[in-house]
Formats: structure tokens, C-alpha cells, sequence
């Protein structure tokens, strides 16, 4: 593969149009969770032809998701509007889908009085990879915060570019076992809702640019799925090492390109993951050569991140298949069978790949000096065991040189990019240096 190195700013410009995100009048938010996922939700960015069958096997081993937050399409993910960008004042829309709200309380029930401004822009299906190499999930979607409370949308080559306002980036990782088809770089939206709601909050309260600069989410080949076949689709076959290479590309390609403003998201950012996007999130520290890639889809463009933040992840697989918890041992037939398919049948290879297992010494291929790592976890997750937080921090402490932190969260797996506040949360917390 190919790294993508011809993106001038004007190429990066050119790649789709910025939608507000509004806020509500309803809960101080935005509707930003109806078709947060599914293929093709937010953009193009998802895969095609398929449908969630609420029995499927994944379902019935997994619980699957709610079918109406999973297959409703929307072409403009997280609270905006159809049509292209729009510079017009947006007006506020209720959520449009009320249980994605019903237990995360947002962390302000008022709104300040912003007027009519977005409380920031959405750009979605963003190949990262050059047109003659971009398969449909080389795509990744930016948010941007409104700081100054504008009608403007960001545009790359302006100087009051809102990436110009410093803070941190989060560039995040969905989940969904390596192929899930249902859970897209759209997953981010209510979360990301959340994160642009506490940065206009923040403006309007200090009046001082919010620590956030922007919000990444990234799409990446998927491997084949046996409840979802698509064997005509090119990025539904993935094995790996494709699903860490397209991460380590989708990264190379936001450090070349001027999305982030001259290189904001090169000094400062944080890389955070869902489930196998933990997973992925601690393969792209690790030293690429793990994984035996061609030397230019591993070129590191960009500087690592300061902070990790890994949300119900997925630690060690091979720990899990040979002696799953109590509680989660009928999982082991569903977990040995999409482990297969993402890593191939050779369980020591799974070691190898994983975290909180593979061999070496890890954390030292991870460069920066002062470097956090935060393990995020529920004890109700119906699907990740707590032990696999307790495996990454022991290998962490045994390695030492990383500060840890360990946060225990609530509700089932999948709550966590479904309700998306208490994540937003997490992050909040982690752009603030509070984490
Ligand atoms: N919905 C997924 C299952 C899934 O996402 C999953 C199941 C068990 C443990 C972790 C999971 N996801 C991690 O990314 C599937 O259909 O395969």
C-alpha cells in the first residue's frame, strides 16, 4: 500500500463539505446518535449491501446492538442537517433518537445562550488513501469545534481556521470484533456531540479557546463477517496486519495533510479506541516493523500520542480463548471464531499481535517520555471481561514508564459509543490534562 503524500491543503479541502452540528433546545444537546452507525451512516465511509439481521449469530452470541441505532441511515451523522456545508445559522434539532440519551446525563442541562452558531462542523468520508488505492472504508471523518461562536465553517487555508486555536486532538478507533459492518467511523457521533457541546460550553463560559482542537474517526478494512457476507467487497476481506496498516495510514495521512492546521495534531494529540479499536489504538505504538509492513505504509509521519485511552478493550485474545472468566465462557467459541478471521488460527500469532501479551518491550517503542495511558472498563460489560484491563495493566507496571489510570464506567459494551456521554467524559478529561 501506498502512503498518501500528494495531499496538498486545497486537495484536503476539495474532499467533501462541512455540515453543522446544532445544538438541541431539548437536553442542551444535539441529535447526534440516530444512524451513528451502519453502513454508509454520516457518509460513504460505510460498507455496502448488507443489512443487520437481528438474529444473526454475532447478535445472538453478542446481544447486537439496537437495530434502530444501528441501521438508520443518516447521510449526515452527529446533529446536522441535509444538505452541504452550511455557513446559514443552523436551528437547533431535537435528538432524533431518544433512547441513544436516556442514561448519559450531559454534563449541562442548559445551553448557553450561543444564538444561532453551530457548536461546531462535521466532515465525513475523507479518503485517506490516494483514489487509485482508497477502497470504500479508507475513510475517516473530522469534527471540528465552533470556538469563537461563528457562522464560519473552518476552512484549512484560512488563518482564523478554528484548528488554529491550539488544544489537543482525539482521533479515535470504532470497535466491532475487526468486522462488524455496523459499527463505522460514524460511532464516534454521540460521543463526539458530547465533545463539541463541553467545547462551546467552555467557550462561552471562559471565553478562552477550549483544550479541544478537533475530533478524528477512522475507518479501516474490516474482515469478513460469517453473518454479513460480502465477498465482493474489497474492504470486507481484511486479515492481518491490513486492519493496523490502514490505522498507520489513516495517521500518516492527518500528519501530512493540513487538516489540522499546519500540524497542531502533530505535537498534541491523543489516540483513544472502542473494543478492537483499543485493541488497534495500542498496535499503532507499538514499532511497526511488528508487523511486517512495506516500509512506506508504516512510515511514521506523525509523532506518537501523549495519551492512549483505551475504552472496553480487547487486551489479550489468546488469554481469553484459553481460559475465558466464568461469566463469559460461552463467548470463547464467538471470540476464537472472529479472532480467526481477523488473525488467522495460529494462536501463538495472536499472542504476538495483542497488547497486553506480545512479546519485547512495548512501551519503549513508544517514544515520548511522558506518556498516560487510560484503561476504561465496566464491570456490566456483557461481552469484554474486566480481566482484560487487569492483564494490560499488569504488562504495563511490568514494564513500566507509562502512567496508568484505570477508570471504572457503567452500562454494556457497546453503551459506550452508543450513549457516547460518558466517554465524551473520559476525553474531556484526558484533553484537559485532568485524566
Ligand atoms: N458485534 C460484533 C461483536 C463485537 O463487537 C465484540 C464481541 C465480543 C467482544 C468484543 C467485541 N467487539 C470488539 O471490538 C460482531 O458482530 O462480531
Amino acid at each position: 500500500m501506498r502512503s498518501y503524500n500528494a495531499t496538498s491543503p486545497a486537495d484536503w479541502s476539495a474532499a467533501g463539505a462541512w455540515h453543522t452540528v446544532p445544538w438541541s433546545p431539548v437536553h442542551g444537546l444535539h441529535g447526534v446518535a440516530a444512524g451513528a452507525t451502519g453502513p454508509g451512516a454520516g457518509n460513504s465511509s460505510g460498507s455496502t449491501g448488507d443489512s443487520r439481521d437481528s438474529t444473526d449469530i454475532s447478535s445472538a452470541a453478542f446481544g447486537g446492538h439496537s437495530p434502530a441505532a444501528s441501521t438508520t441511515p443518516s447521510q449526515d451523522g452527529p446533529g446536522s442537517r441535509s444538505g452541504t456545508t452550511s455557513a446559514a445559522p443552523s436551528t437547533p434539532t431535537s435528538p432524533t433518537s431518544p433512547t441513544s440519551f436516556t442514561s448519559t446525563a450531559p454534563t449541562a442541562t442548559t445551553a448557553p445562550d450561543l444564538g444561532p452558531s453551530p457548536i461546531g462542523w462535521l466532515k465525513s468520508g475523507i479518503p485517506y488513501l490516494p483514489p487509485t488505492d482508497a477502497l470504500q472504508l479508507h475513510t475517516l471523518d473530522v469534527w471540528v469545534p465552533n470556538h469563537d461562536n461563528t457562522n464560519v465553517p473552518p476552512d484549512p487555508l484560512s488563518p482564523s481556521s478554528p484548528s488554529e486555536a491550539g488544544g489537543t486532538w482525539i482521533v479515535y478507533i470504532h470497535g466491532g470484533a475487526w468486522r462488524d459492518p455496523f459499527i463505522t467511523s460514524a460511532s464516534f457521533a454521540p460521543a463526539a456531540g458530547y465533545l463539541l457541546h463541553h467545547a462551546a460550553e467552555h467557550a462561552a463560559g471562559s471565553g478562552a479557546p477550549p483544550p479541544l482542537a478537533g475530533l478524528v474517526s477512522i475507518n479501516y478494512r474490516l474482515s469478513p463477517h460469517p453473518s454479513h457476507p460480502a465477498p465482493r467487497d474489497p474492504s470486507r476481506q481484511a486479515r492481518h496486519p491490513d486492519h493496523i496498516a490502514d490505522v498507520l495510514a489513516a495517521l500518516s495521512f492527518l500528519g501530512r495533510v493540513c487538516i489540522i492546521k499546519g500540524g497542531a495534531v502533530k505535537t498534541n494529540w491523543i489516540l483513544a479506541g472502542h473494543s478492537c479499536g483499543a485493541t488497534l489504538a495500542f498496535q499503532a505504538v507499538m514499532h511497526p516493523a511488528r508487523w511486517k509492513l512495506s516500509s512506506s505504509s508504516s512510515s511514521h509521519v506523525l509523532p506518537p500520542p501523549r495519551a492512549l485511552v483505551g475504552f472496553n478493550g480487547l487486551y489479550d485474545l489468546a488469554g481469553f480463548v484459553a481460559a475465558p472468566p466464568l461469566a463469559y465462557a460461552h463467548l470463547r467459541d464467538a471470540y476464537r471464531e472472529f479472532t480467526t478471521a481477523a488473525f488467522g488460527g495460529d494462536e501463538d500469532g495472536w499472542r504476538a499481535v495483542c497488547p497486553a501479551s506480545a512479546g519485547g518491550q512495548w512501551v519503549q517503542e513508544w517514544p515520548p517520555t511522558k506518556k498516560s495511558v487510560v484503561l476504561v472498563q465496566s464491570r456490566e460489560d456483557s461481552l469484554v471481561p474486566w480481566d482484560q484491563i487487569d492483564a494490560m495493566h499488569a504488562r504495563l507496571a511490568d514494564e513500566g514508564g507509562v502512567n496508568v489510570t484505570v477508570v471504572e464506567s457503567d452500562g454494556d459494551h457497546d453503551d459506550a459509543w452508543k450513549k457516547g456521554g460518558r466517554m465524551a467524559d473520559i476525553l474531556w478529561g484526558v484533553v484537559s490534562e485532568k485524566v
